[in-house]
């Protein structure tokens, strides 16, 4: 039995104490009694791990090297750089790219990913890579696996086929990308059969949806519609979304009433979209982020991602969730102090519900004792400070333990004035 005393727990403030036993909590409270071990953790900041519900495992690093660089900085480029390079693939290869990704998630307190991982390849390359590590990390890390035709369901000739062979080998969530497909009707199509695919193998869903500065791009619209009339809105999520930030505010408004009505999920990329959308633009130039705040408002779940590492998309991030949060907030306008004081839900909770992972996520009595301690007393001064995840635990064992840095470094100038 481990005893955790003077924690500071996200959501909780009233409890300080965390008893652990079996790799479960046993008890959340104060007072808790005597335990083996007791770890003082001095009033620091207390969450459930980190989520990244968004993430290419199977392209990390994919674009760092001469010659490799995406020049224009856009989606489309990006897709060819992938599509003349992806044919050399190895599974060998995609699991050391996966393995290093990961190992940057992680070391900042990621315990969740959901990773999109690219099916138009007939070898089925990538997936076979991931599927064995989600198994072999499973006690350490929860992946999620995408089966994600990022060269189009249409566009990529036995797309849809491969998809349904990535289900039956035991992905958990189906992909698309209606807006790279060769027209509007295709989009559609592709998402029809996307959806019905999804509830024959009882699967989520989760699309690339309007990742363009397009307002008349509205794919966002129809899936909503299709998961809608199927009652299947809880069970998918339109990643990125961001000409969903173009349009008009009557129509914006229109779409508000019906996610709310569907309980669809969004994912924001915000470092990654900051990047690759406005770049048709002069100026005025766009944020390229869908209405983020507009959806929390309106009752719909957000979550925040990283989206890439150093791939043809991207060419940085490093898996630090407190980067893209800290990012997202400031794009987003969700800078009230108490937007702040609720934004760890963006990296963590909202995350969680779309990963459906529920049961098992979250610091309470009876659940696996995963959880993250940050360098901060509060939700207010780790975002401020961008706090450091000192110690993340899995199943009750530290998988790290990190000295806090010291913040206040003495300036001799000042002191001396
Ligand atoms: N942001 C993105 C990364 C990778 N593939 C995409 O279609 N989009």
């Amino acid at each position: 039995m481990k005893k955790f005393i003077n924690a500071n727990i996200y959501g909780n403030p009233e409890s300080h104490e965390i008893l652990v036993e079996n790799g479960q909590f046993k008890a959340i409270g104060n007072d808790l009694g005597n335990a083996d071990e007791v770890i003082d953790l001095e009033g620091r900041l207390v969450l459930p791990p980190y989520v990244d519900p968004h993430l290419h495992l199977d392209y990390i690093f994919s674009g760092l090297g001469e010659g490799n660089a995406n020049v224009s900085g856009t989606l489309f480029e990006g897709i060819q750089r992938w599509s003349d390079n992806k044919k050399s693939l190895t599974k060998e290869l995609v699991r050391e790219r996966a393995i290093k990704g990961i190992q940057k998630e992680m070391s900042h307190g990621v315990q969740f990913i959901r990773t999109h991982v690219d099916i138009t390849d007939p070898n089925l390359t990538g997936m076979k890579a991931l599927l064995k590590l989600r198994e072999e990390l499973k006690d350490v890390v929860t992946l999620q696996l995408v089966a994600f035709p990022q060269e189009g369901f249409f566009r990529f000739k036995g797309a849809e086929q491969l998809m349904e062979e990535a289900l039956k080998m035991g992905a958990d969530v189906v992909g698309g990308i209606p807006h790279f497909e060769i027209s509007y009707e295709h989009g559609v199509e592709s998402l029809k059969r996307i959806v019905d695919m999804a509830i024959k193998y009882n699967v989520m869903i989760d699309i690339h949806c309007d990742e363009n500065d397009d307002p008349n791009s509205r794919f966002l619209e129809v899936l909503n519609a299709l998961v809608m009339e199927k009652d299947y809105g809880e069970y998918t999520t339109a990643s990125h979304t961001t000409s969903f930030g173009s349009v008009e505010n009557s129509y914006a408004n229109k779409m508000l009433g019906l996610f709310r009505e569907s309980k669809i999920n969004f994912i924001s990329c915000p470092t990654e979209n900051a990047h690759l959308q406005g770049r048709g633009d002069s100026y005025p130039k766009r944020r390229g982020l869908t209405r983020v705040k507009e959806l929390l408002d309106n009752g719909n779940n957000v979550a925040f991602a990283q989206d890439s590492i150093a791939d043809y998309w991207y060419p940085l991030g490093n898996g630090n969730m407190m980067n893209i949060l800290d990012n997202g907030i400031h794009l987003a306008h969700y800078t009230h102090i108490d937007e702040i004081n609720m934004a760890f839900d963006l990296i963590t909770y909202n995350g969680a519900n779309i990963m459906r992972v529920n049961d098992k996520y979250g610091i309470e009595a009876g659940k696996p004792a995963n959880m993250i301690v940050l360098d901060a007393k509060d939700a207010y001064e780790a975002i401020r400070e961008r706090a450091e995840v000192l110690a993340s635990i899995r199943n009750g064992e530290y998988l790290f333990k990190r000295e806090p840095r010291k913040n206040e470094i003495e300036i001799d100038f000042l002191k001396q004035s």
